[in-house]
């Protein structure tokens, strides 16, 4: 396997500034998911990394070597899209062989049959061989699609959104079985995606990317518990996290420069008046179950958190809000470390 290490790389389309001045490393092994909305330069980055586009400015190094003007075949690198990009009339056998029978790799038929067996028994379609690539679920078309970029053991995975054009259960799926496969392997994966969920529950760190900037780079709990701007945190956690200007908050201390609170529904309690002087309105309650969505209104401010099913609650009831460690961020979005008490 291999690591990855981008240096200062940008790209321009005219325009549009894709990617500017990212850095990044991807350590052997690792899997490194970046979470972006649409437009983010995620793409740009990965087609930079493969070498299907080159940089305006900085380096790309595989496994310490400057690969930066080496052609895209000889980088050692598997590719898969996010739409699965298989041939219709051969079979998923032929499917999952057809990289490995490329007049440049000779690799001889015996070892051929053996990887693709293998591959097929890593992603549960080995009693699917035969069948045609058409007569398949999208699922397992997508797991065909992930297989063929297996079967040839590179050094390097990037995946580009395998998975978004699935159902929400076939993710789920495929999200266990690849990280499984990851670690099976021990392969070094550059994922992209906008799916937070994806993100949090694959990645060995995730890195939340930008207008073609990098905003931060960590683990998924330090991403979500230590967010370094308002706009990390708000890509993190469900419901999303809530924001009120710092000057509404009652009795609550936070640290100078802080001019927006963020309020995580872990941060946010409510209980019946007793006394507290920060006093909101329920506004709506969604019952999801093991859980209720509670909409409350401060000041003007709509706020939403969690709340026990048990605990009675009424729309229009006034209820106390009680603020326990919220993350604090000043004018221009920064984060304001916290008081230490
Ligand atoms: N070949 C190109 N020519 C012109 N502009 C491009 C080209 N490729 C990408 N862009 C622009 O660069 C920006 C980043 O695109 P990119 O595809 O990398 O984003 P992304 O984060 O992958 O988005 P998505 O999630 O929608 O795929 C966008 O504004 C896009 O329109």
């Amino acid at each position: 396997m291999a690591d990855i290490v981008l240096r200062n790389i940008s790209k321009r389309f005219e325009a549009v500034e894709a990617v500017r001045e990212l850095s990044l490393a991807v350590n052997d092994g690792e899997f490194l998911v970046l979470l972006g909305p649409s437009g983010a330069g995620k793409t740009t980055t990965l087609r930079l990394i493969t070498g299907l586009e080159a940089p305006d400015a900085g380096s790309v190094m595989i496994d310490g070597r400057d690969v930066t003007h080496d052609p895209p075949g000889s980088r050692d690198i598997a590719f898969v899209f996010q739409q699965y990009s298989l041939y219709p009339h051969l079979t998923v056998y032929d499917n999952l062989a057809f990289p490995l029978r490329s007049p440049a790799r000779r690799v001889p038929e015996p070892i051929i049959r053996k990887r693709v067996e293998q591959t097929a028994e890593l992603l549960h379609i080995a009693s699917k061989l035969n069948n045609r690539a058409t007569r398949l679920s999208g699922g397992e078309m997508q797991r065909v699609a992930i297989g063929r970029a297996l079967v040839r053991d590179p050094s390097i995975y990037l995946m580009d959104e395998p998975l978004s054009s699935l159902d929400a259960k076939l993710r789920a799926e495929l999200r266990l079985e690849l990280k499984r496969i990851q670690l099976e392997l021990g392969a070094t994966i550059l994922y992209v995606t906008h799916d937070q969920v994806e993100a949090m529950t694959m990645a060995s760190r995730i890195g939340v990317i930008r207008d073609g900037q990098l905003l931060q780079c960590g683990t998924p709990r330090e991403i979500y518990e230590s967010p370094s701007s308002s706009y990390v945190a708000s890509r993190l956690g469900t419901p999303q996290i809530n924001f009120l200007p710092a000057h509404l908050l009652s009795d609550v201390p936070v640290p100078p420069g802080t001019e927006t609170v963020g309020i995580r529904t872990e941060h946010l309690q409510i209980a019946a008046r007793n006394g507290g002087r920060m006093v909101g309105r329920v506004h709506r309650v969604e019952h999801l179950g093991e859980q209720n969505h509670v909409h409350l209104d401060y000041k003007g401010e709509m706020l939403v958190t969690l709340a026990d099913p048990r605990q009675p609650l009424q729309s229009g009831q006034e209820v106390e809000l009680h603020l326990v460690h919220p993350l604090c961020f000043d004018r221009a979005g920064q984060r304001v470390p916290a008081i230490i008490h």
